[in-house]
């Protein structure tokens, strides 16, 4: 029949909580690891669908204020961003559900495959650009990630590379990776702004992603060595730069200087840099 024929009930597209998920439909395998919350396991939706559960640990998140997010972060939907496909809220742990991504955390990937990788800026160019692809849209969603680093970017089949955990960071209980002074605290992926003020911005973001740069072009090698937290954070306030990474191309370097100017707008956007990233790629290609 058509549509005018059958009347629209009054609940139509009133959402039945779709970022809920049952638990009844989920099948727990092998844990992956363990992050900020607790231990990830991946697992089957629905029979078929591979996911990764995050199984929240009491005490290590604002939980409800989460909740309350989750429902604009299951419409953040991107190919370069981990989708959040929901929650499962009416227990407690509670379990992020989000999308599989089979080889794990970037900054693993880059260590593990150094040698193949190594030599092919073509590669390591483009995992660059599919990172700020993510990022772009995030910023253009006015949303800010707080923690991008290649430890919170993910790998799948065919290289494919996605944000992770995006805006999380704003839900960690845990005062030793909030607070600046803290010792979980990203010292190493943050602008001046963020050490002095915390003042987080799409900006700071453009810093971090800096950072992601000189992480993929030097296949996963820690920034600023050994130094301690102390020591990057005056070399930062003082303007000293990350040196270029042997198989960093000049263009693709002054790219990722761009992104450590000491003053918030004066750096590119991520739309801005995803185009000059792409025309590098064609001019080295
Ligand atoms: C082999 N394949 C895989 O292992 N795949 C996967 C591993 C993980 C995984 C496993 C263990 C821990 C974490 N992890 C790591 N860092 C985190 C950092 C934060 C912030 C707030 C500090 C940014 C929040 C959560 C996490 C977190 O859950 C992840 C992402 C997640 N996903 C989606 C995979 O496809």
């Amino acid at each position: 029949a058509s549509p005018c024929d059958r009347p629209v009930p009054p609940t139509a597209g009133l959402s039945h909580d779709k970022w809920e998920i049952d638990p009844a439909e989920l099948h727990l395998l092998e844990e992956l690891g363990s992050g900020q919350f607790g231990v990830v396991r991946r697992g089957k939706w629905r029979g078929s669908i591979d996911v990764a559960v995050k199984m929240m640990k009491e005490g290590t998140m604002s939980e409800d204020d989460f909740i309350e997010e989750a429902k604009v972060m299951t419409k953040l939907q991107h190919q370069n961003l981990v989708q959040l496909y929901g929650v499962c809220s009416k227990d407690r742990p509670i379990y992020i559900v989000t999308e599989y991504m089979r080889h794990g955390s970037l900054l693993n990937y880059l260590r593990r495959h150094e040698t193949t990788l190594g030599v092919n800026v073509g590669l390591l160019l483009d995992m660059c650009i599919q990172v700020c692809k993510g990022m772009a849209y995030l910023e253009r969603h006015n949303y800010i990630h707080r923690d991008l680093a290649a430890r919170n970017c993910l790998v799948g089949s065919e290289n494919v590379v996605k944000v992770a955990d995006f805006g999380l960071a704003r839900y960690v209980l845990d005062d030793q990776y909030t607070s600046s002074g803290g010792t979980k605290f990203p010292i190493k992926w943050a602008p001046p702004e963020v050490l002095n003020y915390t003042r987080f911005s799409s900006k700071s973001d453009v810093w971090a992603y800096g950072v992601l740069m000189w992480e993929v072009f030097t296949c996963g090698k820690m920034p600023y060595g050994r130094l301690k937290n102390t020591e990057v954070v005056e070399r930062v306030q003082r303007g000293l730069i990350l040196e270029r990474p042997k198989a960093c191309f000049k263009e693709v370097y002054e790219v990722m200087r761009k992104c450590w100017a000491h003053c918030p707008e004066v750096r590119p956007s991520f739309r801005v840099l995803k185009e000059q990233l792409i025309n590098v790629s064609q001019g080295l290609l």
